[in-house]
């Protein structure tokens, strides 16, 4: 039978008292009171009333505490197994950080161990946690949607991506020693789900959604009830249970600002009633009309973690990923890419929105707006000191701190047939853009021409298919020649705006030097970006050029920029 503890407080020499403070164990511990949150005085003695074992094996050690107009902040460590968990009577401040860990972190019972145990071997921290899906569970999980539309009622239970879902699931339980069916009810109705969406022979966005959230309502379940059976008290939540409303865009959400105090005030309150540590799908939401499950496009469990960061006024966010932070470049383009250890908010959204997967685009807004700090670090490798965000840094020395490559873009040159005048023609060709819903990425822009990509696999928007480009490509030509570009690049450099004339002739050299010729070049407004169209062809090349000579070559060496530029404030004027 599980042992239970309650400590229901600090006595102490003079009118000091915490308020109650529950610890819970179903093994034979050890409680060491940590620290006390205000000053410390004189000794006292952790006492322990009412219910529960607090007896036989477990001890009690004198603790030294002193404050004497009683309010303040227990925390204690229990030590079984050399696991060290973590409890706190929630007087104070409820939670200190978000941790965020992606599927990546996750992908079976033994990372799931793991990850528990790093969650665990913070004794400072009290964080809320957000799970998302273990592994590829959301990749299987759309295609046994697709496959579903099309392959009849009768073979729904046999698609070969619902049997790796359940096995995956019911391995990890069973490994972890946690009952089955705090899955196994999920997983029928996943089941049935897909026998749903073949019968009805379509997928919606809608149901996509609903579809993709059994892979984080299963995770965090299964996380909860393995932190439980090691003594570690936990609780589960859905995001869309919590607070956390959307537009109903469905596949794409939007967090709605109603979220942030529905949020606060639901997990506040829940601590303060029964502290447990909260453990939060992400990804997913609410829709403010159709009250149904939404999604925060893909990756989007980054974004619930902002949320909450921003929701609670939280210390810090971090984000645990398999990778040593934010790198100079994706490591599968090019292995040599390296750990940035500070980036801005600005630097780490706009690489995030030219398609560095490491980080969801929207992730960075809800932490800029709450100025909280967030930290990419690697569960796989946790010494490692991960890439810091923050509103500023130092600037002096940056030059360039990461590139970008999204492939696969589709490109339009479009020239006035003047038939309007200037802005005329601006305000035409992009009011076609938003009547047809198709978002556009890089602009470059002369009196009467325009250069711009489209792209077709943005995350957070619908697929651009062919029929939809020959509409665009009708529509504008009413107005102006257009040229059709498929099979593009774009390589976002992200960097120092004040020394955008160095990075620029670096960048013309090295494309010279290898015969690439850019199609189109555009510095954003924030300045902290500069793109570059190439052909598809070319452009990992390219990458792993620049990435060269960016960072591998020891050309832009502190030194040497120390020489040529001063702090770089010369370049500020340009
Ligand atoms: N500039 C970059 N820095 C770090 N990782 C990157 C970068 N560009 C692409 N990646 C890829 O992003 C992956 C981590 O993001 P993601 O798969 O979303 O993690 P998780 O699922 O754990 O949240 C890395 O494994 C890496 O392959
Ligand atoms: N599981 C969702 C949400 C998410 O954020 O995942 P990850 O943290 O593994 O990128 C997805 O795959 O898109």
């Amino acid at each position: 039978m599980a042992a239970s503890l309650h400590a229901h407080g600090v006595e102490t020499p003079g009118r000091g008292f915490v308020r109650e403070s529950k610890l819970w164990s179903n093994v034979p511990i050890t409680l060491h009171l940590l620290r006390f949150s205000t000053s410390i005085a004189s000794s006292s003695r952790l006492f322990c009333a009412g219910s529960g074992n607090f007896s036989g094996r477990a001890t009690t050690k004198l603790v030294k505490i002193g404050d004497k107009k009683g309010g303040g902040r227990v925390e204690a460590v229990l030590k079984e197994d050399k696991i060290e968990k973590r409890f706190s009577d929630g007087n104070g401040k409820d939670f200190t950080c978000v941790m965020k860990f992606g599927g990546s972190s996750l992908a079976s019972a033994e990372r799931m161990r793991e990850i528990a145990t790093l969650m665990l071997s913070f004794p400072e921290e009290r964080p809320v946690v957000v799970l998302s899906a273990m592994g590829k569970t959301t990749n299987k999980l759309l295609v046994a949607g697709e496959k579903a539309v099309s392959c009849g009622v009768s073979n729904a239970s046999e698609i070969e991506e619902l049997s790796f879902v359940k096995e995956l699931h019911l391995r990890t339980v069973n490994e972890l020693g946690v009952d089955r069916s705090v899955v196994s009810a999920l997983l029928e109705q996943l089941e049935q789900l897909l026998k749903g969406i073949a019968m009805m022979k379509e997928l919606t966005l809608r149901t996509k959604d609903y579809l993709v959230s059994f892979g984080e309502c299963m995770s965090t379940r299964i996380f909860v009830a393995y932190l439980n059976t090691i003594g570690v008290r936990a609780r589960q939540y859905d995001a869309f249970d919590l607070g956390f409303i959307t537009t109903d865009d469905f596949t794409n959400a939007d967090i709605l600002e109603a979220t942030y105090p529905a949020v606060a005030k639901r997990l506040h309150g829940d601590w303060v009633n029964d502290p447990a540590i909260p453990i939060v799908t992400g990804f997913l939401g609410k829709g403010w009309k159709s009250g149904a499950i939404t999604t925060l496009g893909r990756g989007g469990s980054d974004l619930t973690a902002t949320t909450i960061g921003k929701a609670l006024g939280l210390q810090e966010i971090q984000v645990w990923k398999d990778v040593d932070g934010v790198l100079t470049c994706d490591p599968s383009i090019h292995p040599c890419a390296e750990p940035v250890p500070h980036l801005t908010f600005d630097e780490a959204a706009e690489l995030a929105y030219f398609g560095a997967q490491v980080l969801h685009p929207q992730s960075m807004r809800p932490a800029r707006e709450g100025n909280i700090p967030v930290r990419v670090k690697n569960s796989y490798n946790p010494q490692a000191p991960g890439t810091l965000i923050t509103k500023t840094r130092d600037m002096d020395k940056a030059v360039l701190t990461s590139i970008v490559l999204k492939q696969n873009v589709t490109m339009l040159d479009i020239v006035s047939t003047r038939m309007l005048g200037q802005v005329g023609f601006l305000s035409k060709v992009f009011s076609i853009f938003e009547d047809l819903g198709i978002s556009v990425d890089v602009v470059a822009t002369s009196e009467v021409s325009i250069s711009l990509t489209l792209d077709p696999s943005k995350l957070w928007s619908r697929e651009l298919i062919q029929q939809e480009l020959d509409h665009v490509v009708e529509e504008l030509e009413k107005i102006a020649v257009v040229n059709l570009l498929q099979h593009r690049s774009i390589i976002s450099l992200i960097g120092n705006a004040q020394r955008s004339s160095l990075i620029l002739e670096k960048v013309f050299h090295v494309l010279q030097a290898n015969g690439v010729n850019v199609q189109m070049i555009s510095q954003g407004a924030s300045k902290v970006n500069i793109s570059l169209i190439v052909n598809d062809t070319e452009a990992e090349q390219c990458v792993k050029a620049l990435h060269y000579s960016f960072f591998e070559s020891g050309d832009l060496s502190e030194q040497i920029l120390d020489a040529e530029f001063g702090n770089g404030s010369a370049f500020s004027a340009i």
